[in-house]
């Protein structure tokens, strides 16, 4: 392959970095993973060191390359894709983050968000953000460190500090410390940034004493925005997007009322309204999808903050199987649950219930529950999330979703998938490349330096691997979202703020 020009993608993900080696055909022709340390320094907290991060993504970043046996001149562009919301404070001279990365999952700051909603600024935020006040969001994050990390609010306000989300964090480690940008549809995800101006909302930035200079300059999702310098010298990074944004892409849900559930750490539905930011009336986020040529366009998105992760769970702590995909086999091993029901509100619970409070909860315990029951809960407590969020998203765009297309590492199981289309009573639908993150990265990067034509090019690549269709019938449905429901009231606002 030595000639041949290749699209590199960089997916930083919660639990693992990737790069990925990408063809014009839209093939993966090298992948390199790395799993990183997660810290859970106190109950609700969760926690990723910076350098950990930056030195997982730059080593695989060199291992695919080599596994490829390529070099930088045949890197035609740098996308990168990362976990939304994750914060990140550096210093500006040193390079150095002043404290751990206060990841998305991370509830410490839930009273602050709490205290929002008292003073009535939730309509005002949901309106110029198109978020709800929560802990998920950068801006509570950040205000945190600046009030905590000590010394960090006198820096901030010399203008020594650089805030960012994960993106801007790669970047400025690719660029040496030349570039400080984030794109868009990241900085759409801080509760900072105003959807419809575009720019950094003043008024909230003072409302939450947040210093400007802080900031990085905002950047569209395509379009050459850096130079690598040191490693890979001299290489275009030209696409940048939040992951569950490059995934509704690389799933070529490119027209309105298309849809995508991508299932990885979380799980996060998003359907693309077009040109128009659609204001949730179910408790949804009003997200920006990308912004591509001068043209933004605008999603409906359901975040579940809790779905592989719960499979990791039962692998890491309760050593219930020794493989992330052994869960299918052992959840196949029994017809139902047998009235298990799990509820996986271990980071409280995202769309459409937004409950900080809320923690994980396994009710209809008996004596002859046993390991498969508790897997199958496992997977059921995953899907019937969704189902609240399609619900919720159908109200708000007024039209049934007729098909949903999935992806992410969990949406290989196809248990999982069977399970998730009975509760929907809609199609499910896996494309043959079910690494649509790192391609939807991949293809941003590559319309902007050419490498790709149009959007039009791109879309044959998509090819569906299998369709899942519902099996069971409205009225089973019904009773399963009605016991769902019930565990769910159990499940709420258990922690006492
Ligand atoms: N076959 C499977 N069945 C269920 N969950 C799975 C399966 N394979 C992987 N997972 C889960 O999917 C997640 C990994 O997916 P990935 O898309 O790489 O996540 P992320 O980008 O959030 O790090 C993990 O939480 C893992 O437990
Ligand atoms: O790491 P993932 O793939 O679960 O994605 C995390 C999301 O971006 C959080 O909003």
């Amino acid at each position: 392959m030595a000639d041949k020009q290749y699209i590199l993608a960089l997916d930083q993900g919660t639990t693992s970095s990737r790069a990925m080696v990408i063809d014009a055909a839209g093939n993966v022709v090298a992948l390199a993973q790395r799993p990183f340390e997660q810290h859970f320094p106190q109950p609700g907290w969760v926690e990723h060191c910076p350098m950990d991060i930056w030195s997982s993504q730059s080593g695989v970043l060199t291992e695919a390359l080599a596994a490829a046996d390529l070099e930088a001149h045949h890197i035609a562009a740098i996308g990168i894709t990362n976990q939304r919301e994750t914060t990140v404070l550096w210093d500006r001279e040193t390079g150095e983050p002043v404290c751990n990365a206060i990841v998305w999952q991370d509830r410490r700051t839930a009273s602050w968000c709490d205290a929002l909603r008292e003073r009535g600024l939730a309509p005002k935020i949901q309106e110029k953000t198109g978020l709800l006040p929560d802990a998920y969001f950068s801006a509570s994050k950040l205000v945190w460190m600046l009030d905590h990390v000590e010394g960090a609010r006198a820096r901030a306000e010399a203008g020594k500090l650089a805030f960012g989300t994960v993106d801007s964090w790669l970047v400025w480690k690719l660029t040496q410390g030349e570039t400080h940008i984030t794109d868009v549809t990241n900085a759409s995800r801080t509760m900072l940034f105003n959807i419809h101006t575009l720019e950094w909302d003043t008024e909230l930035l003072e409302l939450f004493n947040v210093p400007a200079s802080l900031l990085p300059k905002v950047v569209s999702s395509s379009g050459e925005c850096g130079r690598t310098r040191g490693l890979l010298d001299g290489i275009a990074i030209a696409g940048i997007a939040g992951d569950q944004q490059a995934a509704l892409f690389g799933q070529m849900c490119t027209r309105a009322g298309m849809a995508k559930c991508t299932y990885g750490t979380g799980a996060f539905m998003l359907m693309n309204t077009g040109e128009k930011p659609v204001t949730s009336k179910s408790r949804l986020l009003t997200t920006i999808a990308w912004q591509i040529d001068g043209r933004t366009e605008y999603a409906l998105e359901g975040s579940m903050l809790m779905a592989g992760a719960v499979v990791q769970w039962l692998r890491d702590e309760l050593h219930l199987i020794r493989k992330s995909s052994e869960i299918e086999e052992l959840a196949a091993s029994v017809p139902t649950s047998d009235g298990v029901v799990i509820v996986p509100a271990f980071a409280g619970l995202g769309a459409p219930h937004w409950d900080q409070y809320a923690r994980g909860t396994i009710v209809g315990l008996t004596r002859g529950t046993g390991r498969a029951h508790i897997a199958r809960a496992a997977l059921e407590g995953i899907v019937l999330q969704a189902a609240d969020v399609l619900e919720a998203m159908e109200a708000d765009a007024g039209m049934p979703l007729m098909q949903l297309r999935v992806d992410g590492g969990a949406a290989a199981n196809n248990l999982l998938m069977q399970i998730q289309s009975d509760v929907l009573g809609i199609e499910v639908v896996r494309p043959k490349n079910a690494e649509a993150t790192a391609l939807g990265a991949a293809y941003l990067a590559g319309l902007a330096v050419g490498y790709w034509a149009n959007t039009e090019a791109i879309a044959e690549q998509w090819q569906v691997d299998r369709i899942f269709k519902p099996e069971i019938d409205a009225e089973q449905r019904k009773r399963v979202r009605a016991t769902w429901h019930r565990a769910l009231d159990r499940a709420r606002e258990w922690e006492q703020a």
